[in-house]
């Protein structure tokens, strides 16, 4: 669905579960995965409803999947388990329908951030941070994007901004959770959606909002003081200057 992963795990968990047999948590890592099960007694000999949510260009992929054995004895269970499977399939698509829709309402109150790792050969730019609680630290130039617009719009239009030149965004390279507030949200609700990028040919670029700018290898990218937020990228970055 088209929305951040926060927004995605956040408005499921919020919506509950396609069907009224109510299930206990097992295990919850936001914003990834997230399993409930019901025990024995309820009807069920066992049910499992797990998700996972991955990040993509296009947003966040949500898998669904249910697990159950009927506490039905072999013949009679065999002839109700495909009812059942077209029932928990039914309300799952009502249900996946309803909740597409809420995550895109509930994405339109979340300022998103986009950054740029833009790749010239073997090296890759970073950017210093100048002011604000991250003072010094470095970070994937970009920025907030704004209401209404596209995400690689906004990308394009920050690191004009920010470097003074025109890029071309490539591949999506990953999102990372932002734990602190971004333009007094709640905290933890917008994420930094990465995508490398190249310079379009004969610019440079100049800092006109960082203190400093580097092009570094794979190498040399982990000693920096980074945005902590932003470290869990670093493996995609090393990977796209082909080195593990
Ligand atoms: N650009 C960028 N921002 C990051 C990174 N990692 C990270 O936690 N952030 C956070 C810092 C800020 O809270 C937020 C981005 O805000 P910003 O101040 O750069 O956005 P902006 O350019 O739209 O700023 P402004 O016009 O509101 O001053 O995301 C990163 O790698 N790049």
């Amino acid at each position: 669905m088209e929305a951040p992963l926060t927004v995605a795990f956040d408005v499921a968990r919020a919506l509950g579960r396609p069907w009224p047999v109510p299930l206990e948590e097992v295990v919850s890592v936001r914003p990834f995965h997230d399993v409930y099960a019901v025990g024995p007694g309820r009807g069920w000999r066992r049910l499992t409803h797990s998700r996972r949510f991955t990040a993509t260009g296009a947003g966040t992929l949500v898998e669904e999947q249910v697990d159950w054995a009927t506490a039905l004895p072999g013949p009679l269970g065999r002839v109700v388990d495909p009812l059942l499977r077209r029932r928990v399939r039914r309300a799952m698509t009502v249900h996946l329908d309803g909740y597409a829709a809420a995550a895109a309402r509930r994405a339109l109150d979340v300022v998103q951030v986009v950054g740029a790792a833009l790749v010239d050969g073997d090296r890759v730019l970073v950017a210093q941070r100048s002011s604000g609680p991250y003072d010094g630290c470095w970070e994937f130039p970009g920025g907030k994007v704004e209401p209404e617009e596209e995400e690689l719009a906004a990308l394009v239009r920050e690191i004009g901004e920010e470097l003074g030149v025109a890029v071309v965004p490539q591949a999506f390279l990953g999102e990372v959770v932002l734990d602190g507030v971004v333009a007094g949200g709640l905290p933890g609700a917008s994420t930094l959606r990465v995508w490398s990028a190249r310079v379009e040919t004969g610019s440079e670029v100049t800092a006109h909002e960082h203190s400093e700018l580097r092009w570094l290898t794979a190498d040399e990218l982990e000693s920096l003081d980074w945005i902590p937020a932003d470290r869990p990228l670093l493996p995609a970055v090393r990977a796209l200057l082909g080195r593990r």
